[in-house]
C-alpha cells in the first residue's frame, strides 16, 4: 500500500496557502530530525521529549522477538485472552490496530462496574493482562489492575504470571510492579501517549494477541522517509495543511469510513487530534460519522470531512473535501505528522493536555467529600434528570429537557454525548448519535466514557467554549470493590460523571445529566423518546 491524500475546493486552497511556507521552513525534515523548535519557545520543553514518535518505526525493532518469546511462552500454558487494561493514548491505538487485523484483544478502558465485572468474570483461567500507563498513575487503570490482581488470586493464579506491564521508567508502577514480580516492558519517555501506536503500548498488546507486529513496524516505516521529505508532495503536510489551515478555520473534521478496510479508525483519531489541538481556546473536534450520517447532507459551513477510502487516486476527494488511503500503520504516521503540522498552523503547543486534570481533580475532590447524593430535579420512568439550571428547570419530560439543551446551542456549536454505560452490554446506546444530530442539525459527538475523558474532553474544556453536553450515567445493579482503595468502581464512575459536569458548568457551558436508573430500560426509554424527534 501506500499513503495518498487527495484534497479539493477549499481543502485545496487551505494547502496552497500553507505548503510552500512549510517546505520552506523545512518543517518535515526538522520534525524527523525532533527539532523541539517548530512550535515556538512556550512549547519547547514539552516537544524536546515528545518528537521519539518520529523514529519509532525503527527504534522499536527490537522489542519485537521479545514480545514474541512472551505470546509463545503465553500460549505454550494455555493462556490466550489477552486484556488490555489502559486509557487513552495507552489503549486506542491497540484497538484500533487489532480490530483492523480481524485479532481478538479485550480492551477495558472502563470504570462502569458492570463492564470490569464481565471483564474480570470471564474466561480467568485463560486470561493475561496488559497493564499500560505511561503516567503509572491513572485512576482507571490502577483499578483495573487491582480487580484483576483480586480475580487472579481468587482463582488461585498468581498474578506475577499473567500480569504485564508497559510503563515508563521510573514511574510509579514500575517500582511497584518490580516488587510484586511483574513482566515490565519499558517504554520510550519521549513519546506521547497519543503518539505511542508504533512503541511498546502499541505493540506489547497488539503483539500478544497475535498481531504481526514485525509487519507492522515495516509498513510505518516504509513511508517515514516520504513523510520526512521537504515537499510540496509530503501527503502529512498536505494533510496538515488541509485541516487546519481552511480560512476560516473549519473547527469540526468528520472523519468517515468510506471503503477503507481500517476498523474504528476515528476513535484514535479522535484523541490524536482533539487532545493535540483542542486547547486555549482553539482546536480541531473530529466527529466519527457514517457516510449517511445527518450532518453530512446539511449545509454545516465549519464541518470538513476527511474520508477514509480503499484508493484515493481513484476515489478523488470532491466538494471541499478530503479523501486519504493507505495501511493502518502509514496512516498513523501520516496522521501523527498532518497534526504536528496543524499544531503549527492553529498556533498551540500539539503534545500537551493541559485541561484534562481539570476533570480528575473534581472527581478526587468528589470521592473524598462523598457529599449526598444530588436529588434529580424530575424522574420520567427508567430515567432521572438533573443538570444546568436554565436547561432542566420547569421541565417535566426527558425529551423536553434535550429540547431545551438544544436551545442552547451555539449556531457555531457542537453537541458531546458523554455515555458513562457498559459500552460492551449496551452498545444499542451510541445509536441516539444520529437521532440528536438530526434534530440538532450541528456537529453532533459520542465518546464513552470515562475513556472520553482522556481524549476529546481535553477538548471540551480546552477549545472554543461552544458545546452543549448531554451526559448519560447508568445506575448499574451490581457493583465491584477496589482493593485498598475507599470507593468502588460503582463511586468512581460517578464521581468522574458529577467532576466533569461541574467542571464544563464552570466553564460556562450547559450540561443535561440523565441517569438511567434501569440502564436497559432507560436506554430502550431514550431511543424511543429520540428517534420520534
Ligand atoms: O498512559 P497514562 O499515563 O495512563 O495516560 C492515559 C491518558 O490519560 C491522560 O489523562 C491523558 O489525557 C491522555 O493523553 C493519556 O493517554
Amino acid at each position: 500500500m501506500a499513503i495518498k491524500v487527495s484534497t479539493s475546493g477549499s481543502a485545496t486552497d487551505a494547502a496552497k496557502r500553507h505548503l510552500e511556507s512549510l517546505v520552506e521552513a523545512k518543517f518535515a525534515s526538522r520534525l524527523f530530525a525532533e527539532d523541539p523548535t517548530l512550535w515556538g519557545p512556550a512549547a519547547e520543553d514539552e516537544s524536546s521529549k515528545r518528537l521519539g514518535w518520529t523514529n519509532a518505526a525503527k527504534v522499536s525493532q527490537p522489542l519485537v522477538p521479545e514480545i514474541i518469546a512472551l505470546r509463545d511462552s503465553l500460549r505454550a500454558k494455555g493462556i490466550d485472552r489477552i486484556v488490555l487494561c489502559g486509557m487513552g493514548g495507552s489503549s486506542l491505538a491497540p484497538e484500533v490496530m487489532t480490530r483492523t487485523a480481524g485479532v481478538e484483544l479485550d480492551v477495558l478502558d472502563s470504570t462502569n462496574p458492570a463492564q470490569v465485572r464481565r471483564a474480570v468474570e470471564q474466561d480467568i483461567e485463560r486470561t493475561a493482562i496488559v497493564v499500560s500507563s505511561k503516567s503509572g498513575s491513572t485512576v482507571e487503570t490502577d483499578s483495573q489492575r487491582r480487580a484483576f490482581a483480586t480475580a487472579f488470586e481468587a482463582a488461585g493464579i498468581d498474578p506475577a504470571e499473567r500480569i504485564v506491564i508497559v510503563t515508563d521508567p521510573g514511574s510509579p508502577l514500575e517500582t511497584a510492579s518490580r516488587e510484586a514480580g511483574y513482566t515490565v516492558f519499558l517504554a520510550d519517555p519521549n513519546v506521547g501517549g497519543r503518539f505511542s501506536a508504533l512503541t511498546a503500548f502499541g505493540l506489547v498488546p497488539a503483539g500478544l494477541a497475535g498481531l504481526d507486529i514485525d509487519a507492522f513496524l515495516a509498513e510505518a516505516g516504509s513511508v517515514a522517509a516520504e513523510l520526512a521529505e521537504d515537499s510540496t508532495q509530503n501527503p502529512g503536510l498536505l494533510l496538515g495543511a488541509a485541516i487546519a489551515g481552511t480560512d476560516p478555520i473549519k473547527t469540526f473534521l468528520g472523519v468517515v469510513a468510506d471503503g477503507t478496510s481500517i476498523v474504528g479508525f476515528g476513535d484514535w483519531a479522535e484523541q490524536l487530534i482533539a487532545e493535540s489541538t483542542g486547547k486555549e481556546g482553539k482546536g480541531l473536534l473530529p466527529v466519527v460519522l457514517d457516510t449517511d450520517s445527518p450532518e453530512i447532507g446539511l449545509p454545516i459551513p465549519d464541518l470538513q470531512i476527511a474520508r477514509l477510502v480503499a484508493d484515493a487516486a481513484e476515489t478523488p476527494a470532491v466538494g471541499d473535501e478530503i479523501n486519504v488511503s493507505g495501511g493502518l500503520a502509514e496512516q498513523m504516521l501520516l496522521w501523527e505528522v498532518a497534526v504536528s503540522v496543524a499544531g503549527q498552523i492553529i498556533g498551540i503547543n500539539p503534545f500537551d493536555q493541559p485541561d484534562v486534570e481539570s476533570a480528575k481533580a473534581a472527581a478526587r475532590e468528589l470521592l473524598d467529600a462523598t457529599p449526598e447524593p444530588e436529588a434529580p430535579v424530575f424522574q420520567q420512568d427508567a430515567i432521572a434528570v438533573r443538570g444546568t439550571a436554565s436547561v432542566v428547570d420547569g421541565h417535566t419530560e426527558v425529551l423536553e429537557a434535550i429540547e431545551s439543551l438544544l436551545a442552547q446551542l451555539p449556531e457555531n456549536g457542537y453537541v458531546a454525548i458523554q455515555a458513562y454505560a457498559d459500552r460492551i452490554g449496551q452498545p444499542e446506546l451510541a445509536e441516539i448519535r444520529e437521532f440528536v444530530a438530526h434534530r440538532a442539525r450541528r456537529p453532533v459527538t459520542f465518546g464513552w466514557a470515562p475513556r472520553f475523558l482522556h481524549s476529546t474532553g481535553q477538548f471540551h474544556k480546552g477549545g472554543p467554549r461552544v458545546g452543549v453536553f448531554l451526559q448519560i450515567t447508568t445506575r448499574e445493579s451490581v457493583d465491584l470493590a477496589i482493593e485498598d482503595r475507599p470507593f468502588t468502581f460503582g463511586e468512581l464512575i460517578q464521581a468522574q460523571a458529577a467532576g466533569d459536569a461541574n467542571v464544563l458548568e464552570g466553564h460556562g457551558m450547559p450540561v443535561l445529566r440523565l441517569e438511567l436508573t434501569d440502564p436497559v430500560a432507560g436506554a430502550e426509554q431514550l431511543i424511543a423518546a429520540l428517534r420520534n424527534v
